[in-house]
């Protein structure tokens, strides 16, 4: 069991908003005091020197604030960092692989699109929560697979973990992914293309109380 409460803004980097590491560690910090619960290290290049500098450099910034980071796909840079878990796809690798490399700690994430079957089988190797979605159209992610509000009910009342909700998730829609049961909602766009990252992931975090 983890440490971390896993509710509320869930909050995503990405490299192209943040063209460099500068950059990212400010608007992570304007999530982070803003009420981001949780980062998420969210980078698909392949420059490893550069992955290996952001993620420790963001370890060492969400730690100020007790906050975990989690690592996106790839759980050698998780461990070697020193970030609190990993998201991992579909593709991106075994969930019970994952937790013998990283520890009973660890907090892992699966994606899980929109199958209550995904998510049943994530729990069984040990995932710490569940992501759906996408539960709208998404400009980061245009080809997600789109997730129906509905699951969200069930994934609530049939999963053991908490559930992410994720794709498209904005100031207008959020309301409706956590009236219908997200425990968590996963963000991009609409938190790190904001004037005021800060005030925007205050009013993502205001929804939960
Ligand atoms: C919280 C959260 N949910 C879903 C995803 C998507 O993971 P994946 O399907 O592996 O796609 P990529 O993000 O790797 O493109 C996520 N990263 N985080
Ligand atoms: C990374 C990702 N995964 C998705 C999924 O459906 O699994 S949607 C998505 C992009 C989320 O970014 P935004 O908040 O900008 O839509
Ligand atoms: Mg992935």
């Amino acid at each position: 069991m983890t440490k971390h409460p896993l509710q509320g803004l869930y909050a995503i980097t990405d490299s192209t908003l943040m063209p460099d590491t500068d950059n990212l560690l400010f608007q992570v910090e304007q999530a982070l005091r803003g009420g981001a619960r949780i980062i998420q290290y969210r980078d698909k290049s392949t420059d490893q020197t550069k992955r290996l500098q952001q993620a420790l450099a963001l370890v060492d910034l969400c730690n100020q604030y007790h906050r975990p980071l989690l690592i996106n796909d790839d759980t050698e840079l998780a461990r070697a960092c020193g970030a609190h878990g990993v998201h991992l796809g579909q593709s991106d690798g075994n969930i019970s692989q994952a937790r013998e490399y990283l520890g009973r700690e660890a907090i892992i994430g699966s994606t899980c699109h929109s199958s209550l079957t995904l998510a049943q089988t994530a729990c069984q190797q040990s995932a710490d929560y569940v992501a759906f979605g996408a539960f709208f159209p998404s400009s980061t992610k245009p080809d997600a697979t789109p997730a129906p509000i509905t699951l969200l009910a069930e994934a609530g009342s049939t999963l053991p973990v908490p559930v992410v909700a994720i794709g498209g998730i904005n100031m207008d829609n959020a309301g409706q992914v956590i009236s219908a049961g997200a425990d968590m909602i996963a963000v991009i766009h609409s938190l790190f293309a904001c004037d005021d990252i800060c005030a925007r992931a205050g009013q993502f975090d205001s929804l939960f109380n």
